[in-house]
C-alpha cells in the first residue's frame, strides 16, 4: 500500500512548541539521559526502548508523590505481570486534591452542569474540605482498605467526592452510570462484592425526569454484601427523606473539620474496577492500580494535550466510561474540571457548545458520533458562540471520519488541534493520540504515546508499517491492569491480550501506521469484514457509507465462517436513513461507492434498512453481539441487554438479518 500524506489540518507555531510542557521534559530526558530526543519520533522512540530512564524522568519531572522511595522503577518487564516502581507507596487521592502545578486553594477544581441548566462549582479547597467529610463517612460506615465503594450516579460533584474520599483510604472504586439497567449494575458490582453504595434518586436526559429508586431497591436485593447505601437528592429535594435504610449525603458528610488526609499505599494497590463494555457475556472486571494511573494520566494530560491550571477541560462521558476517569484526571494537572451530565442532544445539538462557550473551556472532548451528528445537522457553532478559548477538540469511542476532521476545521475553528485518540477501558488511557510537536493529518492520529509501544502486526507477528495489522503493545506500561477480577490465576487475563502473541498485548483493534508515524484505526479486529482473504475493519466500510448525507447510522456484519450462516457466509449491511430517504433511491451510489472505494468484495450481500443500529451505552455499534446471535450464541449470553442503549434495536437487526 503506498502512503500519499494527506492534508495537515493543524500544525504548531513556534510558540505553541516552544511553551509545550513536553519541551521542557524533551530538554530534560536529554540533560540527564544523553539522548537525542530533538523529534517526537525520537522521544517516542526512547519513551518505548528505554523504560526505566522515560518513566523515571516522567515521576520527577511531574511531581509524583512518593511515601516510599521505588527501590527501582521497572521490577520485571515481563507480560503480563510487569512489576512498576516495587515498594513505592503513594495515594491517587493526593494528586487530585494537591496537585503540583497550580491548584491553588481558590482554583476552581470542578463545574458541575446539568442539561437543565444546573451549575455546581467547587474550588481546590472545598473538594479536599468535601473529601475529608466524605472520607469521615466511609470510615465511619467501616469501609476500610481493600473495601470496594460503587455508585449508581451521575458525573458531578458528589459522585467525584465520593471516588476520592474511597481513593484516599484505599478503598477501591467502581461506578456505573445511573441510566444503566438493573442487570447491568448487578452484573458489575455484584461480582466485586461491595461494602457501600453510593446512588441518587433519579437523572436527567432529553428534557425528561427518570426516578430510579426502583432499580436502587433492586439493587440493594441483589448486593448482599453492602452494609450502607448513601443516597443522594439529585433530581427531588427531600427523594429520600422517610427512607430510614438509607444515609442521606448530608448525614454522610455531616463532619465539619474532618481532615482531608490521605493514607499512602502501594504503587499497585488497586484504585478502581472498570468493566469491558458488557456486551460480550459476563463484563470482565478491570482492575487498575493507583500509582500506575497517576503516571500514566499525568504523562498523557500534561504531555500529549498539554493541560495545566490555565486549562479548563471536559469530555463529554458518563461515569460508565473510562473517559470519566481520564476526565477527573484533570485535577492531576490542576486544570479545572468541566464536567456535563445529560444529553448531548437536548435542548438541541449546541448545548455542549455553549457550555464550552460559557465555562471558557479550553480542551473540548467528545465521541466521533457526536461528531457525526453534528456534522450531518449542519451546525456551525463556531457561527453561534464565541469559543476562541478552545485550543483543542477531543475525539473517540470510534474512529473519527476524514469528513469529521473538515467539520471541526470548517464548523469549530480552523486554529483548533483535532485530537482524535483511541486506546481502551483496558489500560484506561490512550495508545495513540496527539502532541504539542506534531500536525494533524486530516483522517489520521498525529502519533503514538509516548511509553506506548505500539505496533501493527501481520499474522505472522511481525511488523508492518503502512499496512493495516493487528494493534499490539510489545512493551509494558504502567496502567495496564494489575489484575481481572476473579482471575488469580491470571488465566483471564492471558485468554484476553496475550493468547495471539505470547508475550505481547493484542489490544483487538485494527491499526495501520503511516510512515509518517500517524495512525489510522480500522475498527475492531474481532469484527473484521473478511471477504475472500481481504481483511479489513469496519471503520472503512463505515466511512464510505456514512459519507453519504441520506444515511444517519450503520451497521455492518459479515457471516462468512459462522455456523449456519446462510450462503457460507454473506455481507450484511443494516441502514438508518434519514427522513423521506428511500434505499432504491441511494442504492446505485452506495454500491457504486463501495466498489471503488473498498472493493467489488466489499458490495454487500443485503442492505437492510432498520430504524435505529444497536449501541451500548456509550455509543459504541454492537458488531460482536450481532454476530455473536447470528453464530448461535444465545442472546442472553451474547450481550447484556441493559448494557444496550437501545435492546429493541438488537432484537430487530438480529430477525431481519434471519428473514
Ligand atoms: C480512549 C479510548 O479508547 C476511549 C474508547 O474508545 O473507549
Amino acid at each position: 500500500m503506498t502512503d500519499d500524506a494527506p492534508e495537515i489540518l493543524w500544525r504548531p507555531d513556534e510558540t505553541t512548541v516552544q511553551q509545550a510542557r513536553i519541551t521542557a521534559f524533551a530538554e530534560r530526558a536529554a540533560r540527564e539521559h544523553g539522548v537525542t530526543v530533538d523529534t517526537y519520533e525520537q522521544l517516542w522512540r526512547w519513551s518505548t526502548e528505554d523504560l526505566p530512564a522515560f518513566w523515571g524522568t516522567i515521576v520527577d519531572h511531574l511531581g509524583v508523590r512518593f511515601h516510599e522511595q521505588p527501590r527501582e522503577v521497572l521490577g520485571s518487564a515481563e507480560m503480563p505481570g510487569a512489576s512498576w516502581f516495587p515498594g513505592a507507596t503513594l495515594n491517587y487521592a493526593e494528586h487530585a486534591l494537591w496537585p503540583r502545578e497550580g491548584g491553588g486553594d481558590d482554583d476552581v477544581a470542578i463545574v458541575a452542569v446539568r442539561e437543565d441548566g444546573r451549575r455546581v462549582t467547587r474550588t481546590f479547597g472545598e473538594l479536599r474540605a468535601d473529601v475529608g467529610r466524605a472520607r469521615a463517612g466511609l470510615l465511619e460506615l467501616g469501609v476500610g482498605f481493600g473495601d470496594r465503594v460503587v455508585a449508581l450516579a451521575p458525573n458531578t460533584v458528589e459522585t467525584l467526592v465520593a471516588f476520592l474520599a474511597a481513593a484516599s483510604l484505599g478503598a477501591m472504586w467502581s461506578s456505573c452510570s445511573p441510566d444503566f439497567g438493573p442487570r447491568a449494575v448487578v452484573d458489575r458490582f455484584a461480582q466485586i462484592e461491595p461494602s457501600v453504595l453510593v446512588v441518587v434518586d433519579g437523572y436527567l436526559y432529553n428534557g425528561k425526569s427518570y426516578d430510579i429508586r426502583g432499580t436502587v431497591a433492586e439493587l440493594r436485593e441483589q448486593l448482599p454484601t453492602l452494609r450502607a447505601t448513601v443516597a443522594i437528592d439529585y433530581v427531588t429535594e427531600g427523594a429520600w427523606d422517610g427512607q430510614d435504610d438509607v444515609v442521606g449525603w448530608a448525614a454522610f458528610t455531616d463532619h465539619d473539620g474532618a481532615e482531608p488526609a490521605v493514607d499512602p499505599v502501594s504503587f499497585d494497590h488497586p484504585l478502581w474496577i472498570l468493566y469491558s463494555s458488557g456486551t460480550t457475556g459476563l463484563p470482565k472486571g478491570i482492575v487498575h492500580s493507583h500509582g500506575g494511573i497517576v503516571v500514566e494520566h499525568l504523562k498523557s494530560l500534561a504531555l500529549q494535550h498539554d493541560l495545566g491550571p490555565e486549562d479548563r477541560f471536559t469530555w463529554f462521558t458518563t461515569t460508565g466510561w473510562m473517559m470519566w476517569n481520564l476526565l477527573i484526571s484533570g485535577l492531576l494537572v490542576g486544570s479545572t474540571v468541566v464536567a456535563f451530565d445529560g444529553s448531548p442532544g437536548h435542548p438541541d445539538l449546541d448545548v455542549l457548545w455553549k457550555m464550552a462557550a460559557d465555562e471558557g473551556v479550553t480542551v473540548f472532548g467528545t465521541s466521533a458520533s457526536f461528531v457525526q451528528s453534528c456534522l450531518k445537522a449542519g451546525l456551525v457553532p463556531k457561527d453561534g458562540f464565541d469559543l476562541s478559548a478552545v485550543r483543542s477538540i477531543g475525539s473517540t469511542g470510534s474512529p473519527l471520519s476524514p469528513e469529521g476532521f473538515d467539520w471541526i476545521r470548517d464548523a469549530v475553528g480552523a486554529d483548533i488541534q483535532i485530537a482524535s485518540v483511541s486506546g481502551g477501558t483496558d489500560v484506561c488511557a490512550a495508545f495513540v493520540g496527539v502532541s504539542p510537536w506534531v500536525p494533524v493529518w486530516r483522517g489520521e492520529i498525529s502519533c503514538r504515546a509516548l511509553g506506548a509501544a505500539v505496533e501493527a502486526f501481520d499474522p505472522q507477528g511481525e511488523p508492518v508499517v503502512d499496512e493495516v495489522g493487528e494493534l499490539v503493545i510489545t512493551r509494558p506500561m504502567p496502567s495496564m491492569p494489575v489484575m481481572l477480577w476473579n482471575d488469580p490465576e491470571g488465566s483471564r487475563m492471558r485468554e484476553s491480550y496475550f493468547e495471539d502473541f505470547p508475550g505481547t498485548w493484542r489490544h483487538g483493534d485494527w491499526i495501520r501506521i503511516t510512515p509518517r508515524g500517524s495512525l489510522v484505526i480500522r475498527g475492531r479486529s474481532d469484527s473484521t469484514l473478511n471477504r475472500g482473504g481481504v481483511r479489513m475493519g469496519t471503520a472503512e466500510f463505515y466511512e464510505v457509507v456514512e459519507s453519504f448525507d441520506e444515511v444517519l447510522d450503520s451497521l455492518v456484519i459479515d457471516t462468512s465462517g459462522l455456523e449456519g450462516a446462510r450462503d457460507g457466509g454473506e455481507l450484511l449491511c443494516f441502514l438508518v436513513l434519514a427522513e423521506g430517504v428511500t434505499f432504491e433511491s441511494v442504492e446505485g451510489d452506495l454500491k457504486k461507492a463501495l466498489r471503488s472505494q473498498l472493493s467489488p468484495r466489499h458490495v454487500p450481500d443485503r442492505f437492510l434498512v432498520v430504524d435505529d443500529i444497536p449501541r451500548t451505552l456509550n455509543g459504541k455499534k454492537s458488531e460482536v453481539p450481532v454476530k455473536r446471535i447470528l453464530a448461535g450464541t444465545p442472546v442472553e449470553k451474547a450481550v447484556s441487554k441493559d448494557a444496550l442503549r437501545n435492546p429493541e434495536a438488537l432484537e430487530t437487526v438480529v430477525a431481519r438479518a434471519r428473514d
